[in-house]
């Protein structure tokens, strides 16, 4: 607007090399190249344009999203983009549509869980994109208990084919993102049943629509669930209700990598473990941990920025008010979450690994990691989720009045990636898979069996049991040792005495609905835990860049001590840490504040965000906020007119009769 970086001072403070955190944060040059390059080419087509979104009706909304897709897969033809590529191109149009679950879900569903030849013929259709997929396993009735599933897939070995029904009105399938309006084939989550028996929930690929004139086929009632919240955000998405009237499918529909059902009708399971039917849950709960640090950075470096151009009280000598982010109390509500933006990041990128690793081990029949796959990533993508979730509603409250504005980029975000809490699993439910884990790791520690990966702290249990921290400065905080301790045997005490008190019911279901609540709280403890560990591994790394570790050094010392100050009621009445020592972690936590306060605008430059993809006024990074909220303010469609529609019909009489009423 006027050219001028009103945030240059702040950048001018900085003391670490940004273009080195930018690598980090990326993850390697290559992949900071790659997004760099793609998010400035979105943000400069007009194509990808999206600021009008909070203001367009439903059907609008949802053609303008169908109008978008297809462009970017013409963008993705035309420009030879790969895989990695494309996905980035699509993470930076920044608009939830049918190809999330396409490509998220549909393809990954049938990689996973297809047998080489099924995965040939219908691979390749997936990836030309000559078929759309969604991921059809929630129904009205369940969603958690997958097992409670009703849709049937009754073998009929005369004709060779399943026959998919919906016996009931909670049979329906619904939620499917894109199998609302779009997608022409759905993997379908069904019970199997040969020869009168059932044999649990499988995935079954169903064509839903037809492929010449996309009416939904014989059998098939298909269509959209409805308006959900907020405006814009999630609405661009076609979430759907479908029902199947014996819907006849061929026998090789059935994805038979973990089970078989042969010609003659006979159930035949390999010595694959039968839960690897969960298989692309796993695989989608591990990138949604990555994607809450895309989501919680955007919002923490829109709040970072509007922080530090907002000015309030302080004036002195007729100087210049105090800016917010100078305030201690807005540092302790924001630090924290800047902080946690980089613990989700490290963390995420070390649970690709993990689903990495642990990929490869099933290749070659190797079980032995799935359970603690599971838990990790069930575990962590709650404990992301809900931290992300409310550190975006946080931002928005950080932002004052004006964060309440769709111009702020915060109240769409928060809509769109609050649903993050129920999808891909309820957040407690999936905590209480952990705390089982949990559990079944306490129960085995007596047995000789060594507790490995994320649980091998359990095996200084008994260390863990009685040690008591030995800070008695507040720098001592700072020691890698001595949070880790503090966090390890709060975690284990946490298990310890849910177990214990486990054992005091006869029947452990019983006793496990009964503790729940603090099942699930040692489960948050846990997963805390291997989020700082992380956090300090990575610290391990060779770390390039002049400041960049001394900067990352004190974001990790952040986020373990902010959680120790949050959850202290945990540490203290474990016995962990003593009411001195909380107290010095908070003196410990407050410098680390001022610390950060001088770099705070730099790591934020760091995510390397454009102003199209952060989509906020109050995050821009000129900081020239209030010229441009002036001027969006009059493109409101409001302000097309200066005297309202609906001015002679409603406002006038009104007036009209009031000034007769004041007569009397
Ligand atoms: C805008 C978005 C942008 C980006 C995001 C990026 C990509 C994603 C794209 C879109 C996301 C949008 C939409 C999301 C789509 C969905 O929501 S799909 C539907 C997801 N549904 C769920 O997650 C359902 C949750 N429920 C479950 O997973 C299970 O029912 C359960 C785990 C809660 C319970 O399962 P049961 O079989 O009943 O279990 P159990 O008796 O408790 O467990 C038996 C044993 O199995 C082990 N186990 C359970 N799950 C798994 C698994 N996934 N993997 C491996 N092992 C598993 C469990 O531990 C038990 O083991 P034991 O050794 O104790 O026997
Ligand atoms: C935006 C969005 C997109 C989605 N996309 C898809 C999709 O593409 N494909 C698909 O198949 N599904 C999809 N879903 C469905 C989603 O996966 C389910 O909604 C989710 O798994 C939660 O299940 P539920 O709705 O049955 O919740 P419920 O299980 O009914 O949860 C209701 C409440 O009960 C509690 N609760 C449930 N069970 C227990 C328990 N055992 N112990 C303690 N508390 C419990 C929960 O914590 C929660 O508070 C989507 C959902 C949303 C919101």
């Amino acid at each position: 607007m006027d050219g001028i970086d009103h945030l240059a001072d702040e950048r001018n403070k900085a003391q670490f090399d940004v273009d080195a955190m930018k690598i980090v944060w990326a993850g390697s040059r290559h992949a900071f190249e790659v997004s760099d390059r793609i998010s400035k080419l979105v943000a400069a087509d007009p194509g990808f344009r999206k600021d009008n979104r909070p203001m367009l009706g439903r059907n609008e909304l949802f053609k303008n999203t169908l109008r978008k897709a297809a462009y970017a897969w013409k963008r993705i033809i035309e420009l030879h983009l790969s895989e990695e590529e494309a996905a980035k191109l699509r993470f930076y149009v920044d608009e939830p549509a049918y190809t999330d679950l396409h490509w998220g879900m549909f393809v990954p569903a049938i990689k996973g869980q297809g047998t080489e030849e099924q995965q040939q013929k219908w691979l390749p259709l997936a990836y030309k994109m000559q078929i759309i997929g969604c991921y059809g396993q929630t129904e009205l009735g369940h969603g958690s208990n997958v097992q409670g599933l009703e849709t049937t897939a009754t073998f009929d070995p005369q004709t060779d084919e399943f026959v998919i029904h919906s016996p009931t009105l909670t049979s329906s399938k619904w939620w499917p993102g894109g199998l609302g309006k779009v997608s022409t084939h759905g993997v379908i989550y069904a019970r199997l049943i040969t020869d009168g028996r059932d044999h649990g929930v499988h995935g079954f690929i169903v064509q839903l629509r037809s492929l010449e004139d996309h009416s939904p086929l014989p059998g098939i009632t298909v269509g959209d669930i409805g308006m959900k919240f907020g405006n814009g955000a999630y609405n661009t998405m076609d979430n759907g209700v479908l029902r199947f009237d014996h819907v006849r499918i061929p026998r090789d529909q059935m994805l038979m990598r973990v089970s078989q059902v042969t010609r003659e009708g006979k159930y035949m399971q390999s010595d694959v473990p039968r839960q690897l039917v969960y298989g692309t849950m796993v695989y989608v709960r591990q990138t949604i941990v990555a994607d809450a640090s895309c989501a919680l950075s955007r919002a923490v470096c829109i709040a970072t920025r509007y922080s530090a151009v907002r000015r309030q009280f302080g004036s002195q000598d007729g100087g210049p008010e105090s800016q917010v982010i100078d305030y201690k109390t807005q540092q302790n509500r924001l630090f924290p979450l800047l902080a946690s933006a980089y613990a989700f990041r490290f963390v995420g990128e070390w649970l690709k690994w993990l689903y990495t690793d642990v990929t490869q081990r099933l290749q070659t029949n190797d079980f032995s990691t799935l359970p603690e796959a599971h838990a990790c990533t069930a575990g962590l993508k709650s404990v992301t989720t809900t931290a992300t979730a409310d550190g975006i509603e946080e931002c928005r409250k950080l932002c004052g009045g004006h964060g309440y504005l769709c111009t702020s980029g915060l109240p769409e975000l928060f809509a769109v990636y609050v649903p993050a809490c129920t999808y891909e699993g309820d957040n407690i439910v999936l905590l209480l898979q952990v705390a089982r884990f949990l559990m079944k790791t306490v129960s085995q520690l007596g047995s000789g069996k060594k507790p490995v990966g994320t649980t091998s702290y359990m095996g200084q249990i008994e260390h863990l049991m009685q040690c008591r921290s030995n800070v008695q400065r507040a720098e001592d905080w700072l020691k890698p040792s001595a949070i880790l301790e503090a966090f390890e045997s709060r975690a284990a005490r946490m298990s310890v005495a849910c177990a214990q008190n486990l054992t005091k019911f006869t029947n452990p279901e019983e006793g496990f609905a009964e503790l729940s609540a603090d099942l699930v709280e040692a489960a948050v403890a846990h997963c805390q835990l291997i989020i700082v560990s992380k956090f300090i591994e990575k610290l391990l790394q060779d770390i390039p860049g002049k400041g960049v570790r001394e900067q990352l050094e004190a974001l990790c010392n952040i986020y373990a001590l902010f959680l120790l100050h949050k959850h202290q009621g945990d540490f203290l009445s474990t016995g962990c840490i003593t009411a001195k020592q909380a107290s010095l972690a908070n003196d410990q936590l407050r410098s680390l504040y001022s610390q950060v306060r001088p770099n705070a605008i730099a790591l934020v430059d760091a995510f390397n965000y454009t102003d199209h993809f952060l989509g906020s006024i109050l995050g821009c990074y000129d900081g020239n906020v209030y010229p441009k909220l002036y001027e969006a303010a009059w493109k409101d469609p409001l302000n097309d007119s200066v005297v309202p529609e609906g001015y002679h019909e409603y406002i006038r009489p009104l007036l009209k009769q009031n000034l007769r009423t004041a007569r009397l």
